[in-house]
């Protein structure tokens, strides 16, 4: 996988408080970022510029390959049976096929044909992750991807950030709950107002 992310003096504001200021850090293949802080801190926001969805007041966001993002949003269509939804986004990402291993991947597979909107919170948001493996993209950004996951289904999470690095991906992720990424590059934001 061809991927790089670089943030160079990245300062964001937002509501008229700076969050953070000249944040700098490189990842390369197989690089993940794990950036914690208190409620309010800046860890989505973060997130949402390194995805270019917020612009920074000062800095530069430099990113070779696609980027995948999970947010709390799963931006799944209610109505649908699970493997639709989630093939919707892989067959605009060109990867319609992938949609059934990825829900497999996250242990889901006999959710298939399930409505999005009969699913519980932490299928919800295990579909989301299926979401992000389907789509290919080497650079992921996850947006507190444990929220409303059990214990097992948080190894599973951390397996599959670790074969996605083995490949060569990136991640960043940003979370409140403890979640284990060897060698990630920490970064705390600063404390909350
Ligand atoms: N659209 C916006 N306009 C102005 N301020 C915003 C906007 N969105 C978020 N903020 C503020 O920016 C700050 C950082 O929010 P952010 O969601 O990045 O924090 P967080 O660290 O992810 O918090 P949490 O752990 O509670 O999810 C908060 O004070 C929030 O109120």
């Amino acid at each position: 996988m061809n991927a790089r992310l670089v943030l160079d003096g990245v300062t964001c504001v937002r509501g008229g408080r700076t969050l953070f200021e000249g944040l700098s850090f490189v990842l390369d293949e197989g690089g993940a970022a794990l950036v914690t802080g208190p409620n309010g801190a800046g860890k989505s926001s973060l997130i949402r510029v390194a995805a270019g969805l917020l612009q920074p007041v000062a800095g530069v966001v430099t990113v070779e390959g696609e980027r995948a993002l999970l947010t709390e949003a799963a931006a799944l269509d209610p109505e649908l049976p699970v493997a639709k939804a989630l093939g919707f986004w892989s067959g605009l990402d060109g990867r319609r096929d992938a949609a059934e291993a990825a829900l497999d991947a996250v242990g889901l597979s006999h959710l298939a044909p399930v409505p999005v909107r009969l699913l519980s919170t932490g299928q919800r948001r295990r579909v989301g992750i299926a979401r992000v493996v389907a789509s290919g993209a080497p650079v992921w950004l996850l947006d507190e991807p444990a929220n409303g996951l059990d214990h097992a289904a948080t190894a599973m999470l951390g397996h599959l950030i670790s074969e996605h690095r083995l490949n060569g991906g990136i991640v960043v992720v940003a979370t409140h709950l403890p979640i284990h990424i060897p060698g990630a590059h920490g970064v705390v934001i600063g404390e909350a107002a």
